[in-house]
């Protein structure tokens, strides 16, 4: 293992990143981002379209961007650049195949010959691509070779670990192995820095950082993020963000009074809370169902 024993919190202050249009004039891509990750935290980022999400993941990661500026210690997570996985996995493919793939991020990572062959297989297996190891990029689907640039990040088990958007072209089983592996990395005490659209996916209790034209604009839990405290309009919706269709339900069923705070967000959650609901609750929930059978 690589991990960085440090229990130094990832610190931002100030930061910013500014570049310029083909016209001219500047473009702030992020402005005045203050944020603390704790080591072996998951810390999911959310916003629209343009908002900088991947501006921040990238600097998150270690990468040098042109136009950077504030404070940026990486504590924990050490001076060499973290392991990221990008929304268009071609970005950042090495390797020929798979397996080359995985074997050279290990080597980035000065991974012991010894240990490789067992740890290349394991991952392979991990995420079903043991059929596809020696394959060449341009015989495998974009989702498997999405997979493969998540495998060789999963493989390294460095400190910290930023997905940028990457089940965004995986069928569902492929989200569920991605998602899977990447709990696991995280329950192991890896630090997750988790870039999604998908609202419906978060974590009620996970860290959730939303940014809107470049600027931090909410900083809390993912249900405090999709309900707000008491706020007419949640978070989530003054970011421009539409509510996932089950959170909308539970505000408007804590409107009717059928349900009191916390509202539900994950499935076990809902279905502690369907099951104190009469069944025209329970079939209008389950006409949307593939959230309920997730459970
Ligand atoms: N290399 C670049 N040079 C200059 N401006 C850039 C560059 N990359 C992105 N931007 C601008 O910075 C802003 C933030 O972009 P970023 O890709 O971080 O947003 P995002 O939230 O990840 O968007 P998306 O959800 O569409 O991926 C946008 O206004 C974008 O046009």
């Amino acid at each position: 293992m690589l991990r960085n024993d440090s229990q130094i919190n990832m610190n931002l202050s100030g930061v910013f990143v500014s570049g310029s249009h083909e016209d001219g004039s500047v473009v702030h891509r992020l402005e005045d981002i203050g944020l603390e990750v704790g080591p072996g935290e998951w810390l999911n980022l959310v916003g629209v379209n343009g908002s900088g999400k991947s501006t921040l993941a990238r600097l998150l990661a270690g990468i040098h961007l042109v136009g950077v500026g504030g404070v940026i210690e990486r504590g924990f997570a050490g001076d060499d650049v973290s392991p990221i996985v990008l929304q268009q996995p071609q970005a950042q493919l090495f390797g020929e195949t798979p397996r080359e793939e995985i074997q050279f991020a290990l080597e980035w990572r000065g991974v012991e010959p010894e240990s490789m062959q067992s740890r290349i297989q394991h991952i392979l297996s991990a995420t079903g691509l043991s059929a596809f190891a020696d394959k060449a990029w341009d015989q495998l689907s974009g989702g498997q070779q999405q997979l493969a640039a998540i495998a060789a990040s999963a493989a390294c088990e460095a400190p910290l670990m930023v997905l940028d958007e990457v089940t965004s072209m995986l069928d569902e089983a492929n989200r569920q192995v991605v998602l899977q592996i990447v709990k696991d990395l995280h329950k192991n005490g890896t630090t997750i820095i988790w870039v999604t659209q998908r609202l419906d996916e978060l974590d009620p209790d996970a860290r959730t950082a939303a940014l809107a034209g470049g600027r931090l604009v909410f900083n809390g839990t993912a249900r405090s993020f999709l309900f707000g405290d008491g706020d007419l309009i949640s978070p989530c919706e003054q970011c421009g963000l539409r509510l996932p269709y089950m959170a909308a339900m539970a505000i408007e069923l804590r409107r009717l009074g059928r349900l009191r705070d916390p509202l539900p967000v994950s499935p076990a959650e809902w279905e502690r809370a369907l099951a104190s609901l009469g069944p025209a609750v329970v079939q209008s929930a389950e006409k949307h169902g593939e959230f309920i059978e997730r459970g």
